[in-house]
């Protein structure tokens, strides 16, 4: 099984830069739309998976480093969700998900992926995982979500079929990873 992350930076409209401004007040997500592998040509969270033996926080950190160039406090990172995906049956990708107001630096270009702030009210869900319109905006509203997810018709998980799903709100997580 895969393990991986998923981090969506937020800001308010006004912030040109990033800063600690509440997640209540922040209205535009960071989103990417992703040049390569899996998701390619769809707008996610800059996100990846885990690499050696770095915790989720580390991975999430990392990989909105490489992917936009933003510099994270792992602290900073609000856990927001555990999603299963599983395909055919089998537990395929089991993703943690992270929000944060905290960041340092300006999105910029990656060959991985072009980052763009979007409006929470106007994210591109048709352009998107189809999960992803289940259980983001819950995110983005600030509760926690745990959920899971079923795929069939075998690999790659981009091309199979979405089938049904769990999905609970406002849980807590057992740590902070
Ligand atoms: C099934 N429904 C899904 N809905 C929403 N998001 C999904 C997802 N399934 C996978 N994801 C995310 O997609 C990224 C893939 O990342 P992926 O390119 O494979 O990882 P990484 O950057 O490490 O790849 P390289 O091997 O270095 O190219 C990773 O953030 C992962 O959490």
């Amino acid at each position: 099984m895969i393990e991986a992350t998923l981090c969506f930076p937020m800001r308010s409209r006004s912030d040109s830069a990033g800063d600690d401004t509440a997640a209540e007040t922040a209205n535009e997500v960071l989103l990417i739309e992703k040049r390569r592998g899996l998701g390619e040509g769809w707008y996610n969270g800059p996100g990846g998976k885990l690499e050696g033996d770095e915790t989720p926080r580390e991975c999430a950190v990392r990989e909105t480093r490489e992917e936009v160039g933003l510099e994270i406090d792992p602290a900073d990172l609000e856990k927001a969700g555990e999603l299963r995906f599983l395909l055919d049956g089998e537990e395929h990708t089991f993703c943690h998900v992270f929000l944060t107001t905290a960041f340092d630096g300006e999105p910029t270009a990656s060959d991985e992926a072009r980052p763009e702030w979007v409006d929470i009210d106007e994210v591109p869900y048709e352009q998107m995982w189809e999960d992803d319109r289940l259980w983001l905006p819950t995110v983005l509203e600030g509760k926690s979500v745990r959920g899971a997810f079923r795929f069939e018709g075998g690999e790659p998980l981009d091309e199979a079929e979405f089938v049904e799903y769990d999905l609970e709100t406002g849980v807590s997580f057992a740590d902070g990873d």
